[in-house]
């Protein structure tokens, strides 16, 4: 069973389209989960999503399809992320925000007011034995650097890993909020700031991937869970470097498409993986996939929007975004409930002995594979990477050493090459102080 929703959404032609191209669309339903789209070339592609979500949809069915099964999730201790993916303009922010966080239609209200009413709604539900704690992050992702929307000093902030908390951004402001109007007001002010910003650095915020991040944590007398919901809007994903883009937007193109491309090869490696078989998940590759690292493994529910404006003068960006979406439905996961860190080493409960059993069955199977000094190499590059990780099998330690060696002979390659560079000049100073010599 596969647990990511995929699903399609076609927002209303707007005005500039109808004027230059009519009312033409690229889109014919067939049902609620698929329809035919007409390429550029005027070929029919059929295309299947979980649900397809047509112009005119309601914002409250988007919700009750794609996120509510995460916010549930999320309050009982599973890690989930929704996504919105397209192009510039096709409706990933109105999807994820709806037309003004604060003061808006509860018709139109978007994705991101919705999860927090979620939130609040399935925390009163639960009953007042278990106490909840939310906190809020918010950061963006611009030329691969991390910065926190609630504090924009903080503008290159690292992300890390821990037992306690999974994958965490370093030093990123959390805000606890106690019910859904501080919440908007803080998503309000994280909003605002994220303008300033660009502001400050003349950017547009379709060249950013912007993520809120929700940590629910339950404690029910002395048993302790944690669970995230994650959502990502993400930056256009046109092809700006084929329109003949120079300097700066040039590289921010550069850098959206590498990103876009590491989320794209996570989703390739968790869809290929043979069965039974740990595949390498480069999620390293990108700040965006090492966020959405555990929402996008094995402890999550993971749900993609793939926005597109149905008109036939997109058909080209439409078809690679929906591209995307259909390679992304093959991902399998299975997703189970994190607990944190008093738990998982106190509690008694089965998971805790597994995860023993196995770390020493990994170490064994290490032991018998490679040299002593291999496996402490291995410990020492762990630490000065900071990776702190759970291992599930003995091919993701593998493959997280590959990562880590590589990683090192790069540099090693880098500081020989920058040696090598360094005689050379000692050797034309030498020759030329001979020759003065001589003269
Ligand atoms: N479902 C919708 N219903 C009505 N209007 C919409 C819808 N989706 C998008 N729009 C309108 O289309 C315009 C572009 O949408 P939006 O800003 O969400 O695009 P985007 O994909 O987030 O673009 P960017 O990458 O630049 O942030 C907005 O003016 C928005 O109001």
């Amino acid at each position: 069973m596969s647990n990511i929703r995929v699903c399609a959404l076609f927002r209303p032609l707007n005005s500039k389209e109808i004027c230059d191209h009519g009312d033409n669309v690229s889109i014919s339903a067939v049902d609620s989960d698929s329809f035919l789209f007409k390429d550029e070339k005027e070929e029919e592609i059929e295309f299947h999503f979980d649900r397809v979500f047509y112009q005119g949809s309601e914002q409250a069915n988007i919700y009750e399809f794609l996120a509510l099964p995460i916010v549930t999730g999320a309050v009982n201790g599973v890690n989930g992320a929704i996504v919105t993916y397209g192009q510039t303009g096709a409706g990933k922010t109105y999807s994820m925000e709806g037309p003004s966080i604060m003061d808006c239609d509860e018709n139109k209200k978007g994705l991101l007011p919705r999860v927090v009413d979620g939130l609040f709604s399935a925390i009163r539900l639960s009953g007042e034995m278990t106490k909840y704690t939310i906190n809020l992050s918010m950061v963006e992702i611009y030329m691969e650097r991390v910065r926190d929307l609630f504090d924009l000093s903080k503008d290159n902030l690292l992300i890390k890993e821990s037992r306690a908390q999974g994958i965490f951004v370093c030093g990123a402001t959390n805000i606890c909020i106690s019910d859904s109007a501080e919440a908007l007001r803080s998503l309000s002010i994280g909003i605002a700031n994220r303008a300033v910003g660009e502001t400050q650095m003349n950017m547009a915020s379709s060249r950013s991937h912007c993520v809120y991040i929700f940590t629910i944590q339950q404690e029910l007398k002395k048993e302790k869970r944690s669970g995230k919901v994650i959502l990502v809007d993400l930056a256009g994903s046109e092809k700006v470097e084929k329109t003949g883009a120079e300097g700066r937007v040039l590289e921010e193109a550069k850098t959206i498409n590498k990103s876009l491309s590491a989320l794209g090869n996570v989703i390739n490696a968790l869809t290929g993986s043979p069965q039974g078989r740990a595949n390498h998940i480069p999620y390293r590759d990108s700040k965006l996939t090492r966020i959405l690292q555990d929402a996008f493994g094995g402890n999550s529910q993971t749900a993609l929007l793939c926005c597109c404006s149905p008109s036939s003068s997109n058909a080209s960006e439409s078809l690679s975004t929906l591209r995307f979406g259909a390679r992304a439905k093959h991902i399998k996961a299975l997703a189970h409930v994190s607990l944190t860190e008093d738990e998982d080493t106190k509690s008694p409960g089965a998971l805790p002995v597994i995860k023993d059993e196995s770390c020493e069955r990994i170490l064994e199977k290490l032991r018998q594979k490679m040299k002593a000094e291999d496996v402490e190499l291995l410990e020492q590059l762990f630490v000065l990477e900071g990776i702190f990780f759970d291992p599930n099998s003995v091919e993701e330690v593998e493959a997280a050493y590959e990562d880590a060696t590589s990683r090192t002979i790069l540099s090693l390659q880098r500081r020989v090459e920058e040696l090598i560079a360094t005689v050379e000049e000692l050797k034309e100073e030498n020759k030329a102080l001979k020759s003065w010599i001589r003269s």
